[in-house]
C-alpha cells in the first residue's frame, strides 16, 4: 500500500451513525479475480462494534486480498464493503486504521517524526502514547530503516492505531514478532475490542486467535469454509483446539474426526 492510500483510504464509507445496531463493517458477496485466478468468491462478513474477527486460512487462500477490500484500499470486482462508525466509539472522523502485511516507511526519519507525519491527517492522535502502546517508546528516536521486521510491523500497528479509529484491519499483525510481543499484540487487540472498537485481523497464530477472537472466518481457496466462534469451530471439528482443528476446517471435513492432516501445525501448513 502506498502512503497515499494510508492517508486517504478509498471506502464505501457511510455517514457515521449513533445507532449501536449498525455493524462497523459489512462485506457482502465479495468476489475477485486476478486474471484467470479466482481469489475470492462470494465472501460475506459483518463485524459488530466491540467484536474481534480473525480471518485464517492457508497461504494464498485470499486473506490479504480480502483485508485490503475490508480496509477500503482496494475495490473488489463485485460485491460491496461498507464501513460505518457505529455508536459512541472513539475516533470520529477516521473510520478505520489498516496495517498492511508489509508496512513501509520512508527512510531517514525517526519513529516519532514518522508517526507525527501521519498524525497530521488524524484528529486527536497522541504520538507518544501510541509509541508506548506498541512498545516502541524507548527507540522513538531511531530511524525507520534501522528497524527489524517485527519493529517495522509494530510501527505499522502504531500508524493504524493513531486517532483510535472504530475499526482496525490488521493483516498478520503478529508475523515476525517474538513470543512476548505476540502476547502484547493480542493484548492490545483485546483492549481495543473491549473499548467498543472492532478488529478484523488475519493470522497464522491460532493459539492467541482462539483466546482473543469472538469469531473466526476460515478461508480456503477464496471461499469461506467455516465461520463461528473458536469454541464452535473446535467442537465441530472434533479436535482439542483451533490449531489442531485447522486442517479439518480447511478441508471442509468437519464431520470427520481430526485427521493426521488436522494435526499439522499451522506452521507446517504455511511452510509447505
Ligand atoms: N496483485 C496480484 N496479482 C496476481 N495475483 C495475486 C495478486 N495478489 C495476490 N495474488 C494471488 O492471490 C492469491 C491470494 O493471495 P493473498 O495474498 O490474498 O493470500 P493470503 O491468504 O494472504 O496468503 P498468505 O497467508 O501467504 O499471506 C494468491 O494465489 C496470490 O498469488
Amino acid at each position: 500500500m502506498t502512503d497515499h492510500e494510508n492517508r486517504h483510504p478509498r471506502t464505501n464509507a457511510s455517514t457515521p451513525t449513533l445507532d449501536d445496531s449498525t455493524p462497523t463493517l459489512a462485506a457482502e458477496n465479495v468476489s475477485h479475480r486476478f486474471g484467470d485466478l479466482r481469489v475470492l468468491e462470494d465472501v460475506s462478513l459483518s463485524v459488530e462494534p466491540g467484536e474481534t474477527v480473525a480471518v485464517v486460512g492457508p497461504n494464498g487462500s485470499g486473506k490479504s486480498t480480502l483485508l485490503r477490500f475490508l480496509a477500503g484500499v482496494r475495490t473488489p470486482d463485485s460485491g460491496t464493503v461498507t464501513q460505518s462508525a457505529a455508536g459512541d466509539a472513539p475516533g470520529e472522523g477516521r473510520q478505520s486504521g489498516y496495517l498492511p502485511q508489509q508496512p513501509e516507511f520512508r527512510a531517514g526519519f525517526c519513529l516519532r517524526d514518522t508517526l507525527a507525519f501521519y498524525a497530521k491527517f488524524v484528529e486527536g492522535a497522541d504520538i507518544d502514547q501510541t509509541l508506548d502502546q506498541v512498545g516502541l517508546a524507548e527507540i522513538r528516536g531511531q530511524h525507520t530503516e534501522t528497524l527489524s521486521g517485527g519493529q517495522t510491523r509494530l510501527l505499522g500497528l502504531g500508524r493504524a492505531l493513531l486517532g483510535d479509529p472504530p475499526l482496525l484491519v490488521l493483516d498478520e499483525p503478529a508475523s515476525g514478532l517474538d513470543p512476548e510481543m505476540v502476547e502484547r499484540l493480542f493484548a492490545i487487540v483485546s483492549d481495543i475490542a473491549s473499548s467498543g472498537r472492532s478488529v478484523v485481523l488475519s493470522s497464522h497464530n491460532l493459539g492467541p486467535v482462539e483466546r482473543v477472537a469472538d469469531r473466526v472466518l476460515v478461508l480456503s481457496d477464496g471461499r469461506v469454509v467455516a465461520d463461528g466462534s473458536p469454541r464452535e469451530l473446535v467442537e465441530r471439528s472434533g479436535a482439542p483446539d483451533l490449531q489442531m482443528a485447522f486442517g479439518t476446517l480447511v478441508s471442509g471435513d468437519e464431520d470427520e474426526p481430526a485427521s493426521t492432516d488436522a494435526r499439522r501445525t499451522p506452521d507446517e501448513v504455511v511452510e509447505q
